[in-house]
């Protein structure tokens, strides 16, 4: 009788349960691991609306995500738990959590591989998203190199790089159109990058590797909250699948051309690129398949962490600059004598020491608005932060920017607050209260680099140009992309000391239309995305 039934199941009439059985199945396993963590979390705050499965997620997507986390850790503290699909995040806006998290107990915790996932394209089994043994040994290797030595190449880069941006600016200042500075920080910023990590000349930068890496990056983007893009075999799909072919290749092909060059013995005793200096400690062997590729996504991982977040404080710091007469003059003053012409060349010692005003300046746009707000930790043993228990399974989620605008840290909290003392000199302030580029051991390796880099590239500019946002310009930020650049980009038109921006253009729209429906598409994907990583 049983046999029979069971039998029946696999008739063609009843085919569409092999699909609905999994999926059920898969909805019990979250919905039963959420019941028990909720239960485990009982005792920390959670904001109402809370919805079975669907957690906090609608709530999350009502508006501007970075908004919403701040209103809700002013009404619930700087401790509170949210839950979203079937996961449980443990909010915490607080240093001394950070540092708990980050640094004291940081081996209760490792990287949450579900917020990595969607760019495994780029990552690969790179530093940031390695653990354990593995992410000790290639820290130890790549520590050394993002130290002094490089530097002077991106000092040189940045230098001449911005100098090229002279001709574009100067052009849409004769032809009066207004330009958007996020793209162009964001073009300049990869071609800073690939020339001190690949030795990539900017004309080159643009024609390989802009044309490939940034539709990839963009694609990644799209799928951390359209994550059915990863499995829908759509014509985007494809395209994205091809450039990563592409971008492998090239890469692949720049390391065997670069391990050439170094074979003669002149290039190999004095390397200038971070590719150069990783392939003058390596041997024969290392060019066997696996050798290559964790080269490859290891240089994907560079291009990856260090452009995109640079050009996104760049901007950030343009608009605040746009804000205030005040710091711009004395950005102009400060920059001016470091570059009274337009083609002095100073040293790099000079470089380093100088522009301690624009420092500033960067440093507290990077608390206003840091580029990465948020980051994850899933918790893998059971721990206990302040005097509050929290289980294995829940993720941590350390809200760099709510500690960043928490009035009981910083006295003018929503202004860019220049000079600032403690942010310039590092007194006085809890450094486990600045986290752009969080702390602990898994600190930013780049952040001086693009500290650097974006003092001269500012330094450059300030001395030269005069910008005002373009009519209509606004600090909208994107509801969700990391990191959160702003959504319509930073439009500016302006008089320069030689030139003049004068034309006031339109703003273009919004590039995505965030209708009402797009929350509930978005849900819907998203949970078949949860069911099939379980
Ligand atoms: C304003 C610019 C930047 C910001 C705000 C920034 C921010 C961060 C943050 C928050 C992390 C920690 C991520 C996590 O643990 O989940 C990180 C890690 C990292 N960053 Fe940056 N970053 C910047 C620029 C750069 C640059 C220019 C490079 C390299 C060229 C770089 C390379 C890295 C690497 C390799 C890691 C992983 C370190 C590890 O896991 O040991 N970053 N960055």
């Amino acid at each position: 009788m049983l046999d029979s039934y069971v039998l029946s199941l696999f008739s063609p009439d009843h085919l569409w349960l092999l699909g609905v059985l999994p999926v059920l199945f898969f909805v019990a396993q979250l919905t039963f691991k959420e019941v028990y963590l909720s239960f485990k979390c009982r005792h920390i705050p959670c904001p109402s609306g809370r919805i079975p499965f669907l957690g906090h997620a609608l709530k999350l997507l009502q508006g501007n995500v970075w908004d919403t986390f701040r209103a809700l850790s002013a009404e619930h503290g700087n401790f509170f738990r949210m839950h979203v699909l079937g996961r449980v995040y443990i909010v915490m806006a607080d240093p001394a959590f950070a540092r708990h998290v980050l640094q004291t107990k940081a081996k209760n915790y490792r990287k949450d591989p579900g917020t990595y996932k969607v760019f495994d394209c780029l990552l690969g089994t790179g530093i940031v998203t390695s653990e354990g043994e593995r992410w000790h040994r290639l820290r130890r290797e790549l520590a050394p190199t993002f130290k002094l030595e490089i530097l002077e190449e991106v000092a040189s880069a940045a230098l001449e790089i911005t100098r090229n941006l002279f001709q574009t600016l100067d052009a849409a200042a004769e032809s009066g159109a207004a330009v958007d500075m996020a793209e162009i920080f964001r073009k300049l910023t990869l071609q800073v990058i690939s020339l001190a990590v690949l030795g990539v000349e900017p004309a080159e930068s643009d024609r390989e590797i802009s044309n490939l890496y940034l539709p990839i990056i963009d694609e990644c983007n799209d799928r951390i909250w359209y994550p059915y893009r990863m499995y829908l075999p759509t014509n985007a799909w494809w395209r994205h699948r091809s450039l990563v072919k592409q971008l492998n290749d090239y890469l692949v092909a720049k390391i065997n051309d670069r391990w050439q060059s170094m074979a003669n013995a002149k290039e190999k005793n004095s390397p200038k690129y971070i590719l150069d200096r990783i392939l003058s400690g390596m041997t024969c062997q290392f060019f066997q398949k696996d050798g290559i590729q964790d080269l490859r996504d290891g240089l994907k991982t560079f291009l990856f962490a260090g452009h995109d977040t640079t050009a996104c404080m760049l901007t950030w710091t343009l608009w605040e600059v746009m804000k205030s007469e005040q710091t711009r003059q004395k950005l102009y003053n400060e920059s001016k004598s470091l570059f009274p012409k337009d083609d002095t060349r100073p040293s790099y010692d000079e470089l380093q020491n100088s522009l301690p005003f624009t420092f500033n300046v960067l440093r507290e746009t990077l608390r206003l608005h840091p580029p990465v707000p948020v980051i994850t930790r899933e918790v893998v043993q059971p721990d206990v932060v302040g005097d509050v228990s929290i289980p294995q399974g829940a993720v941590a989620l350390i809200c760099m920017d709510g500690i960043h605008k928490r009035q009981d840290l910083w006295p003018n909290v929503h202004v860019l607050d220049t000079p600032s003392p403690q942010l310039g000199l590092g007194e006085g302030v809890d450094p486990w209260a600045f986290l752009p580029f969080i702390n602990g051991p898994r600190n930013c390796l780049g952040q001086h680099f693009s500290l650097l880099e974006s003092r001269i590239v500012l330094g450059l500019l300030f001395s030269r140009y005069k910008f005002s946002p373009a009519q209509g310009q606004d600090d909208k930020s994107h509801p969700y992309k990391i990191p959160i650049t702003p959504v319509n980009g930073m439009w500016v038109s302006g008089a320069s000391t030689t030139c003049v921006f004068n034309q006031h253009l339109q703003v273009l729209p919004c590039d995505e239309d965030l209708s009402v429906w797009t929350p509930f598409v978005f849900l819907l994907l998203n949970c078949f995305w949860s069911l099939c990583h379980g």
